[in-house]
């Protein structure tokens, strides 16, 4: 899938940068271009991307401190900036435009909606959101501003891909060794999804120099089934695992179908997501070792899993001994771990604005329950 970054704040810059790396280690060239934005100087700084700063006249550089309305404000007013430096890396090849960031920070949050917003108006290609959800531990004003960010970027992108911050966390990770390896998991996820939409003749498909015999890789899932699973809007969800494998399909039926198992249940993006709209299963590894049957069967998994008629599955040839399962989840915002967060984003809202323990439960109750959040959406 032919894409171009958007990275927004710090955060949106770093999983960015991450994702783009990823890309370029594994050759798959899906990463046409990458920009980051942040209305923080030093945050631009050392990345190793094109880089916008934004409301300089009002933050002379230093950034909106947590305030996601001035976040929004600054991404604006410098808009028309913003749309120029996108104008030179959005073309007629261009299959979607991905925006990244935090949504429990300022300048990410309050901008990536907005910036969603401007891209619809102005290119006829899918705008998706990949939206970083924060910890449980981080401060009421982080839950405060993505529960705002994520309702709008909701309602502005095509798609926004939730990832959660506690979903990989080990216990015992410093903060940031927690994030490096939380990136490293985005842009596995992220970046292979990506590769699933890259024809077989564009892709190296190959780890280490290594090539896959193009005559045995037919089947590569295309473009058109990842912007299909995400046709229902929306939140989505990403997850991946892998094993080792054998060298002969026949072997690999059930190592196709559990390592799929592991990639929905244990290792998404956002834990407890398994109601979906629709998913798309996609099986990466050698072509001679990717069981037709196991892709097949672990599709039907999926279905059952899920509830969803709409599963998609394929496969996508890759250089490796393993074989990966990734799982896209498109439409999971009936999924508890959405509801137990906006109820989380509620109550710290109203913790922000100084009610009473007592109307604070009650608001968040009221306010975020199932088919409110549904119309929101
Ligand atoms: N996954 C991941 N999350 C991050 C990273 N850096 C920050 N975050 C999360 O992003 C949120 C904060 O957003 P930032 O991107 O730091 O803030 P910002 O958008 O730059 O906004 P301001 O600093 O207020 O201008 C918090 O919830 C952090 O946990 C990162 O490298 N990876």
């Amino acid at each position: 899938m032919k894409s171009v970054l958007v990275g927004v704040g710090q955060a949106g810059g770093k999983v960015a940068t991450a994702l783009a790396e990823y890309d370029d280690e594994m050759g798959f060239r899906a990463v046409r271009d990458a920009l980051a934005i942040n209305s923080a100087k030093a945050d631009l700084q050392g990345l190793p991307l094109d880089t916008v700063l934004i409301g300089q006249d009002v933050v002379k550089g230093h950034g909106v401190g947590g305030d996601n309305e001035l976040g929004a404000e600054v991404m604006q007013s410098d808009a028309d900036e913003v749309m120029t430096e996108l104008s030179d890396r959005i073309d007629s090849e261009t299959e979607a435009v991905f925006v990244v960031a935090g949504l429990g920070g300022g300048t990410g949050s309050g901008g990536a909606p907005v910036l969603a917003k401007e891209l619809k108006r102005v290119y006829d290609v899918p705008v998706y959101a990949v939206g970083i959800l924060p910890g449980r531990d981080e401060g009421a004003l982080y839950q405060a501003n993505a529960g705002r960010s994520l309702k709008t970027l909701a309602r502005e992108a095509d798609s926004t891909i939730l990832i959660d911050n506690d979903a990989w966390r080990e216990s015992g990770d410093s903060v940031a060794e927690g994030m490096a390896a939380i990136n490293e998991r985005i842009a596995r996820r992220i970046g292979l999804l990506l590769a699933a939409g890259e024809p077989i003749e564009d892709r190296s498909l190959g780890l280490g120099g290594e090539c896959v015999d193009r005559d045995v890789a037919q089947s590569v899932v295309d473009t058109s089934e990842v912007i299909n699973t995400l046709r229902t809007g929306g939140l989505a969800a990403v997850g991946y695992a892998e094993s080792p494998a054998s060298e002969d399909a026949d072997d690999n039926v059930n190592v196709v179908t559990s390592t799929t198992r592991q990639a929905l249940l244990t290792g998404t993006s956002l834990p407890d997501a398994s109601t979906a709209d629709a998913a798309l299963l996609v099986a990466a590894g050698r072509p001679e070792s990717l069981s037709r049957k196991g892709v097949e069967r672990a599709r039907s998994w999926v279905e059952e899993e899920t509830g969803s008629m709409a599963v998609r599955g394929g496969d996508l040839p890759l250089a490796t001994d393993q074989i990966a399962s990734l799982v896209l989840l498109g439409g999971v915002e009936r999924s508890p771990r959405i509801q137990e967060f906006m109820n989380r984003a509620a109550e710290a809202q109203a913790e922000t604005d100084g009610r009473s323990e007592g109307e604070r439960k009650r608001d968040a109750a009221d306010a975020f329950q199932n088919d409110e959040l549904d119309d929101l959406l």
